[in-house]
């Protein structure tokens, strides 16, 4: 479970973030999204307190997100993933989840990437010859190994061709079914109106509109999108 109440971050007294309230329930898939510098970022860096917030309160599992301990019940997969190109994916897997105290053995780790769709050949090459999507797999598998209840991704299909954005739709499909609760910052209306089970649209920091996403079609938020980009008012509205 993810929670913001009235989370606000200011960087030298400009606000990245303001006043946000949100909430991510198991089984949810929360999808933000809003222009460059609308604040998607920041909202996910203070979950995973990379960031420290400015007032409010951010909260993973009922606790503060500044706990150690929320470490364990949160996975993140970021844009670029880095992972050890002198290692295999197997390899990146065993130490990325070692990390979090939940080291697959060898066989276990070949099964996850499998799982993951990465293809058998490939679970033993270095990781300096994976693709995008490839890394990106790995990161999944890692985020299950962890089975955190939460997971948070930052723009994670941005640069995936159509197959292997629908792969990972797939995937998180799967996480979603196993009762993980989901933020997903993204650009991509399509993929947050399908994978989406609640979509937010942020603009300078506000979260201007927050939806269901059976409550909309994908023309309809398309347009509510553009509309709320080109409106001149930062002010929090109802759909
Ligand atoms: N370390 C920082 N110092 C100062 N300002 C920052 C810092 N990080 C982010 N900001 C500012 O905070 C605002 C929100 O940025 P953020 O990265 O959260 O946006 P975003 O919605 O994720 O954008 P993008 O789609 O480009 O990734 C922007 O105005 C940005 O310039």
């Amino acid at each position: 479970m993810l929670q913001a109440t009235n989370l606000t971050k200011n960087y030298s007294g400009h606000p990245a973030l303001t006043d946000l309230n949100l909430s991510v329930a198991p089984g949810e898939v929360y999808c933000l999204l809003g222009a460059n510098g609308a604040g998607k970022t920041t909202t996910i860096n203070l979950f995973m307190n990379f960031i420290q917030p400015t007032s409010g309160e951010v909260m993973v599992n009922g606790l503060n997100a500044q706990a150690l301990e929320t470490k364990k019940y949160l996975a993140y997969i970021p844009e670029n993933l880095n992972l050890y190109g002198n290692l295999t994916g197997s390899e990146n897997l065993q130490f990325f989840a070692g990390l979090g105290g939940a080291k697959p053995d060898k066989p276990a780790s070949e099964k996850l990437l499998e799982s993951v769709g990465l293809q058998p050949e490939a679970i033993h090459k270095r990781v300096a010859q994976y693709s995008k999507g490839m890394r990106q797999k790995v990161g999944i598998a890692i985020a299950k190994a962890k089975q955190a209840d939460n997971l948070l991704l930052d723009e994670p299909t941005s640069g995936l061709d159509p197959q292997a954005s629908n792969d990972f739709a797939r995937l998180l499909r799967d996480m979603k079914e196993n009762r993980v609760a989901i933020l997903m910052a993204t650009h991509d209306l399509f993929r947050a109106k399908e994978s989406g089970t609640h979509i937010g649209i942020m603009k300078a920091g506000i979260l201007v509109h927050s939806l269901k996403s059976d409550e909309i079609t994908l023309t309809e938020l398309e347009n509510l999108y553009l509309e709320t980009m080109k409106a001149e008012s930062h002010a929090k509205t109802n759909y």
